[in-house]
């Protein structure tokens, strides 16, 4: 079994506010974990971590087996992307947004490489030239995943994607998420959405002020008897 993220006694405090406490776990590779939990819980603190937009106050978090700290920012951030829930859409067109990535390190994205990926992610060919500004929520959130996608990350960050978008949207953005996932690509999953959670994640990590309270398999924490548990899930059903 290969880890993909390891933490290892790892914090963040931020002045003398314990935001992430002690947290000793490991994200499984090619495999979706989903975290839940209530607001203020540390989720996207911790989501943050997994790319370096927050550094450990203490403790230590391996990526592919290698120090977090000793990568290249470039590399990191190609190995480990990131999609939050109104992921930042530039005014100008699909295809700008798109090739942005490849050009911020001088180079070009084809056409052909555009409309592939477009094609990857279920949007129209006929979007390419489109003002980005102008997609629907679901539209918007694909075309984020697809420029992420283009990086040829390993390790998608996914923060509450679909919290902001109509059902059938959500069905589409989930079944994207399945196929990504079948190409052996880990996926670290926040949403408020525990049905999701359960259909979606090989993994769940319940997190409480700061630290993972629970993680397992998403069969052993969704029939878990720990009544904390249980109260969350109840109580988190939407
Ligand atoms: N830079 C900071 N300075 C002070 N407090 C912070 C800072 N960053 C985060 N926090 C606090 O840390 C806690 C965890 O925040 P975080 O956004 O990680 O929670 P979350 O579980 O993702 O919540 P939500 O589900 O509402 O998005 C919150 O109480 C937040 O106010």
């Amino acid at each position: 079994m290969s880890y993909a993220i390891q933490f290892q006694n790892m914090s963040y405090t931020v002045n003398e506010q314990s935001i992430l406490h002690n947290i000793s776990q490991h994200i499984h590779a090619s495999a979706i974990t989903t975290l839940i939990g209530p607001s203020g819980a540390g989720k996207t603190t911790l989501l943050k971590m997994c790319n370096a937009l927050l550094s450990p106050t203490a403790g230590a978090i391996y990526v592919d087996g290698q120090a977090i700290d000793t990568y290249t920012p470039t590399a990191l951030r190609q190995k480990v992307g990131i999609v939050l829930q109104n992921a930042p859409i530039l005014r100008t067109t699909v295809y700008h947004n798109l090739a942005l990535p490849k050009h911020l390190h001088k180079q070009q994205l084809t056409e052909d490489e555009a409309l592939q990926i477009l094609e990857d992610v279920g949007l129209d060919e006929a979007l390419l030239m489109r003002q980005a500004t102008d997609l629907s929520g679901g539209q918007k959130q694909k075309l984020a995943i697809a420029r992420t996608l283009l990086n040829r990350s390993e390790i998608l960050l996914l923060d509450e994607i679909t919290s902001a978008l109509d059902p059938h949207s959500v069905q589409e953005i989930e079944q994207l998420i399945m196929k990504i996932r079948q190409k052996g690509i880990t996926i670290i999953w926040i949403t408020h959405n525990i049905e999701q959670a359960q259909t979606m994640g090989d993994y769940i990590w319940v997190m409480a002020q700061g630290q993972v309270i629970a993680s397992g398999t998403t069969s052993e924490i969704i029939n878990s008897s720990e009544p904390s548990i249980q109260a969350f899930l109840l109580g988190g059903k939407q």
